[in-house]
């Protein structure tokens, strides 16, 4: 990402509280991502998404990437909340990224925290196993905090890049997920690796909730309604040509931990 320059700020959010500043950025160029000058900004289209996690993890960094804000004094401007619209399988998305666990004196309060998210992002350094506990800890407290709620929650292990002063293992992330039924990806805030990976995850797994209520509603009601024979034809091409696809990636079984694109 480096080398691009720095995206334009394009917007201020309303939503940002006090002692928080939101930016509204794009991908920088060349990024596989489309640059959105912003979708629409009525609540229930951005989803807001909380960083939890042990200080000095890499919160803030990875919340900076996603907010293309560059580290030393526009980053202390940036404030902890960024706002920005990118472009997931076709389809724009408005994320709301929150770096608020903690922060601020404490003047956010966990509970709060633990109830207005959409998503959320549980960051440990690979580096630091005292960490992971404290991810797992965090991930209890979730479940208690949102028992009724299918929220996605994505596991980080940051600082990948940290070879030699590596404490957990990759596997051990893994395993972690697996039994906290949560996804599971390895990040580098320090060289960007993963990072837009990490934001279009949750995107994906937000999407696939919403399309899953959907279905189940629908099942519900019985309102399934009654199709041609040349409708359903052209829905079964349709479903081959869009194979990657959020539909497609909502069909899939599979429940691998490490990919972000199914549930
Ligand atoms: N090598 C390496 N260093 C990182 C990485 N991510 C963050 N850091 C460094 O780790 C330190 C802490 O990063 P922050 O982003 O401030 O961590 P945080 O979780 O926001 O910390 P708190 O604000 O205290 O909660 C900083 O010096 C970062 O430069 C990474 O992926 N690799």
């Amino acid at each position: 990402m480096a080398g691009t320059g720095l995206p334009r700020v394009l917007g201020q959010s309303a939503e940002s509280g006090p002692g928080t500043q939101a930016t509204r950025r794009a991908w920088p160029e060349g990024s596989s991502d489309s640059l959105s000058s912003g979708g629409s900004d009525s609540d229930e289209s951005v989803y807001k998404v909380l960083l939890l996690g042990a200080p000095g993890v890499g919160k803030s960094a990875l919340a900076r990437i996603f907010g293309g804000v560059e580290d030393g004094p526009e980053a202390e401007a940036a404030g902890h909340t960024y706002d920005r619209s990118i472009m997931v399988d076709g389809e724009e998305a408005s994320l709301m990224v929150y770096d608020i666990w903690e922060q601020d004196g404490g003047r956010w309060l966990p509970g709060h925290c633990m109830a207005m998210g959409d998503a959320y992002v549980i960051v440990y350094s690979v580096t630091d196993k005292g960490s992971f506990e404290k991810a797992s800890e965090l991930r209890v407290q979730l479940r208690r905090a949102r028992q009724t709620d299918d929220v996605p929650i994505i596991l980080v292990g940051n600082k990948s890049d940290l070879v030699r002063s590596r404490e957990v293992s990759v596997d051990e992330g893994r395993a972690c997920a697996v039994v906290f039924d949560c996804k599971f990806i390895e990040t580098s805030a320090a060289l960007h690796h993963n990072v837009q990976a990490l934001f279009e995850g949750v995107v994906r797994q937000i999407r696939l909730r919403k399309d899953s209520k959907e279905a189940n509603a629908r099942r519900q009601a019985g309102t399934r309604r009654r199709e041609s024979l040349g409708k359903k034809a052209k829905r079964f091409l349709g479903r081959i040509v869009a194979r990657n696809s959020r539909k497609m990636a909502f069909r899939a079984k599979s429940k691998s931990c490490h990919d972000l694109s199914v549930l």
